[in-house]
């Protein structure tokens, strides 16, 4: 009989978690549940998301009980599973992030560039505390962490705690990636095993296979290039997503090698990406008037009503499925494929042991097997290479209260690489990280 998993997940009041839950509702034949508790440090969104669990699991499975807390001794006790997505900061704090850098017309982005340096310093705090409170009361839980900068957190989780090997770091880019080209090539993306190697938000596909092992990857690219690209849930999707998708067709003209993350379009067009951005409306503003605003009305509503039968805004995307999938191979060692965080240690042999690398790895109840990607070429280890020493002297940073390591950090990057305004901008972040960060000497 399959196990029934208590699980926890962190950052309950996030907008993702109405989808996440639903997921978890239609994949219970996969990953079964004994207990779900929502934790979260702000009461205020606890209670709508709490609530609106609540009347979901009553409809879909009432054998799971449903807690919500904003108790860690309560949130942490006996789980199997720790899924976390906090934002420390809030949105209030992702909007600096995005805007202080644009100020001073530099990349201003959630993951990437100096947002994602201010971010990843606050990230960091909450997320070493979060995994010592949950090793106190739940040593062997595993921990699958979704909190960006994903890229600097599983860095400094894999040196605050070097001997853990049951803390799993996901995006869920790679995998809306390959169902945006399933659709393109009109084929079902579970028959897809993708190559693929970089960084975190930083990486590219190599060969995408069907299950004959015809590599797809070439096709995909011609389409691309003579057709543009859009995300599978276009629909569903803001206009600045729909611009980082179409992005791809330009980074495949100039670099036709590999399918690109859409992430790196800030990385190799900075200065024409900061003239699109606007910094007094960005990517915050949008997810305020969209995504917040219709999650949070819906669970209200929902609450009213008392059903989510007929729910249309929590529906069930790449996201939540993903989160659920990567679980149950785990708790089922059903050794399936993802993209996943690991340490290196020479699955790209010609980078840093000590670099997270993003890359296909089977999952199972010992954790990711990645698969072996070899040698890379020049440009692409260059440039990773760049990046890697950026997220590593960022961590330094934390760890040692570094100005001088924060300034290098920054002066790195390649949305910034000029020192003068490197430290302009580290200056206005360090302003108004006040209440979040280490000092930084
Ligand atoms: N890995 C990925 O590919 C991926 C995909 C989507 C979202 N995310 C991440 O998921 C997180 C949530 O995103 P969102 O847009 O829903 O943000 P959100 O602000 O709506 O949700 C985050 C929640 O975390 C709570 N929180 C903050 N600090 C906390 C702490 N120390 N402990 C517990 N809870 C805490 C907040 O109160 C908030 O309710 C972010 O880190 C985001 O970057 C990652
Ligand atoms: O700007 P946001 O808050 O909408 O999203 C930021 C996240 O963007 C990526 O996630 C995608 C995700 O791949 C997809 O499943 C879908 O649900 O949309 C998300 C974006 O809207 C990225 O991988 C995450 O790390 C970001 O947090
Ligand atoms: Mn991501």
């Amino acid at each position: 009989m399959m196990k029934k998993n208590n699980i926890v997940l962190v950052g309950g009041g996030s907008t993702w978690t109405p989808g996440i839950l639903k997921a978890m509702t239609t994949h219970l034949d996969q990953f079964g549940l004994n207990q779900v508790v929502l934790y979260d440090v702000d009461q205020k969104r606890q209670e709508v998301i709490g609530e609106f669990a609540k009347i979901l699991f009553k409809e879909e499975a009432p054998e799971v009980e449903v807690v919500y807390t904003t108790d860690k001794e309560v949130a942490y006790k006996e789980v199997d599973f720790v899924f976390c997505q906090m934002r420390t900061g809030g949105f209030d704090m992702r909007e600096k992030d995005e805007k202080i850098p644009l100020q001073h017309g530099v990349i201003g982005q959630e993951t990437c560039g100096p947002g994602g340096f201010s971010y990843g310093l606050r990230s960091i705090r909450d997320m070493e505390e979060m995994v010592r409170d949950v090793r106190l009361l739940s040593p062997d839980a595993w921990i699958l962490n979704y909190t960006n900068p994903a890229a600097i957190v599983a860095l400094a989780l894999d040196k605050i705690f070097p001997k853990e090997d049951k803390i799993l770091n996901i995006c869920d880019q790679p995998v809306n990636l390959l169902r945006s080209y399933s659709k393109l090539i009109d084929h079902d993306v579970n028959k897809l095993e993708p190559v693929y190697f970089g960084l975190n938000h930083f990486g590219w596909f190599t060969h995408i296979y069907d299950e004959t092992g015809r590599d797809r990857a070439p096709e995909l690219k011609e389409i691309i290039l003579n057709g543009g690209f859009r995300p599978v849930d276009a629909e569903q999707r803001d206009q600045s997503w729909l611009e980082t998708y179409a992005m791809v067709e330009d980074m495949l003209k100039d670099f036709p090698d590999y399918l690109p993350n859409t992430y790196l379009q800030y990385y190799l067009y900075p200065e024409y990406k900061v003239k699109k951005l606007d910094p007094n409306w960005t990517r915050t503003d949008e997810v305020r008037e969209g995504r917040e605003k219709k999650v949070f009305e819906e669970c209200r509503r929902i609450v009213d009503n008392g059903t989510a039968r007929d729910s249309k805004v929590v529906h069930n995307d790449a996201h939540g499925d993903m989160m659920v999938e990567v679980a149950a191979s785990i708790a089922n060692n059903e050794r399936k494929t993802f993209i996943v965080m690991v340490r290196n240690d020479g699955i790209i042999a010609n980078l840093p042991d000590d670099s997270m690398v993003e890359v296909a790895a089977t999952l199972g109840a010992n954790g990711p097997q990645p698969y072996a990607v070899g040698q890379i070429g020049t440009f692409y280890k260059g440039l990773i290479e760049n990046q890697h020493a950026f997220e590593k002297l960022t961590v330094e940073a934390y760890m040692e209260g570094s100005y001088t390591k924060a300034l290098q950090a920054l002066t790195l990057n390649r949305t910034v690489v000029d020192a003068k305004k490197a430290r302009v901008v580290l200056d206005a972040l360090i302003e108004a990280n006040k209440d979040y960060w280490p000092e930084l000497n």
